[in-house]
């Protein structure tokens, strides 16, 4: 069974609905180059309307360890996810459990950077170029996905309800991801395109 989390939450409502609906985790975006940024009092009012066995992921990029450690104090997330060039090591400092988004828009250019993340619990790979903020909507050649790494890997970017099926077709992802694909503005998500969403991700297996 594919995994789903479903990034860049900013209502309750919505967070609501996805775990009602079955996503397996919700994102909330605390970097300031996101037009999904949440303050902490929005993410404390999402996390702790959130019913149990939904996981909380703490989304940042090249961001100073003082808002991380900010967030990890004020919302207890279950997993932190670094967007930025942040190596190794400074992503395990804070002695939780982190995923690294490599951006794929360089092609296969990026998949050495995959091996650089041996504490990582798993790997995102999402469509934006080098630099870019995530929630981009862009994706990239899903053929590309690895099948020779030990961590898991979840497929991000430019993921639709219409493309999502083929997608894991292709790749084969432990999880996926997804956060303009189900919105109607960034950080609203539309009712239908993320039950539709979910849908087509439990059809596909
Ligand atoms: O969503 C953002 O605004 C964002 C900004 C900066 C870093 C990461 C960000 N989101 C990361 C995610 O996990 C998205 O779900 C992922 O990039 C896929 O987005 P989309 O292509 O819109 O589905």
């Amino acid at each position: 069974m594919t995994r789903i989390k479903c990034c860049g939450m900013t209502r309750v409502e919505d967070a609501l609905l996805a775990a009602k609906l079955g996503a397996d985790a919700i994102g909330l975006v605390f970097t300031a180059r996101s037009k999904r940024r949440v303050t902490l009092a929005q993410a404390r009012a999402i996390a702790s309307a959130l019913p149990p066995f939904v996981g909380i992921v703490a989304l940042f990029m090249d961001d100073d360890a003082e808002l991380v450690h900010e967030v990890i104090e004020a919302v207890q997330p279950d997993l932190l996810q670094f967007h930025g060039e942040e190596p190794d090591n400074w992503c395990a400092q804070f002695g939780r459990r982190f995923l690294k988004a490599i951006a794929m828009g360089e092609g296969r250019a990026a998949l050495h950077k995959l091996r650089r993340y041996p504490s990582a619990a798993g790997l995102l790979l999402d469509g934006h170029g080098l630099g870019e903020a995530g929630g981009s909507g862009k994706a990239f050649d899903w053929s590309l996905m690895p099948t020779d790494l030990a961590q898991p890997l979840i497929l991000a970017g430019g993921l639709t309800p219409t493309n999502v099926a083929e997608a894991i077709r292709v790749a084969h992802p432990w999880a996926v991801d997804v956060a303009s694909g189900i919105e109607s503005a960034p950080g609203i998500k539309d009712p239908q395109k993320l039950a539709d969403f979910i849908h087509a991700v439990r059809q596909a297996g």
